[in-house]
């Protein structure tokens, strides 16, 4: 259907991932295993989302690959570039899709229905979703037959609005919800966070 996209989604190999979690996990072992489980939780829900056709993710860390071959979804490694922008645009040229968005790994309370709804909300426009913060970004939308061009990091939801994206401002609390810190797992552990990082025991989610 011409009006699904396709995904990218970047998973950072887990012992470099998600250091600003590392006082919410306390041990190496629990902390990979966690970041694993944000990335997991996410691309499955994706997977069962309305409107997405494809997902891939973009990552060098073969524990993760092998994880998400058993969801059904194909890895490519990272480029020569580093970096995640150089890592998303690796993966949407694999893709050679007609329409290519950018998820970020780390929103394990997404719910199916919110996303599919800010997708059909994005309709064929080069569209972003801001974080809850509103400074940073949790899914990019390239137009149909146009480049991703993504402007992650800090600051990126301005970034993706100076690029021309419009901002996609629904009642989507779990699509806004991406984990960087304790305080973030607070939030998505409120909202309900998936069966993957449900299982992993953590020393505390409050401040
Ligand atoms: N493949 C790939 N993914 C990346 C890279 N940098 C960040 N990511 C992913 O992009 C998403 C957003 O990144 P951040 O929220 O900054 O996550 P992070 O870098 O693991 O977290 P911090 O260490 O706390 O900055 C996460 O899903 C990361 O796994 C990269 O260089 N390559
Ligand atoms: C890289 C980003 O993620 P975060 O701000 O969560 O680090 C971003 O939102 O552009």
């Amino acid at each position: 259907m011409r009006d699904e996209v396709d995904l990218v989604v970047p998973v950072k190999t887990l012992d470099r991932a998600k250091t600003r979690l590392t006082s919410a996990t306390g041990d190496p072992v629990t902390h990979a295993a966690l970041a694993l489980a944000l990335a997991m939780d996410t691309v499955a829900a994706a997977l069962r989302t309305e409107g997405v056709r494809r997902v891939v993710t973009v990552t060098s860390d073969p524990a993760v690959a092998a994880e998400m071959a058993a969801l059904g979804v194909e890895s490519v490694p990272e480029p020569a570039e580093s970096g995640l922008n150089a890592a998303l645009r690796h993966g949407a040229a694999f893709l050679r899709s007609d329409r290519v968005g950018a998820l970020q790994a780390d929103l394990p309370a997404l719910r199916p229905a919110e996303l599919a709804a800010a997708l059909r909300r994005a309709g064929g426009r080069r569209a972003y979703c801001p974080d809850r913060q509103g400074t940073g970004t949790t899914l990019l939308l390239a137009a149909p037959g146009c480049d991703l061009d993504p402007r992650f990091g800090v600051g990126s939801a301005s970034a993706h609005a100076v690029s021309g994206a419009i901002a996609l401002l629904g009642p989507w609390p779990s699509l806004r919800c991406d984990v960087d810190t304790a305080d973030d797992l607070r939030v998505a552990t409120a909202l309900g966070i998936g069966e993957h990082s449900s299982k992993i025991t953590v020393i505390s989610t409050t401040k």
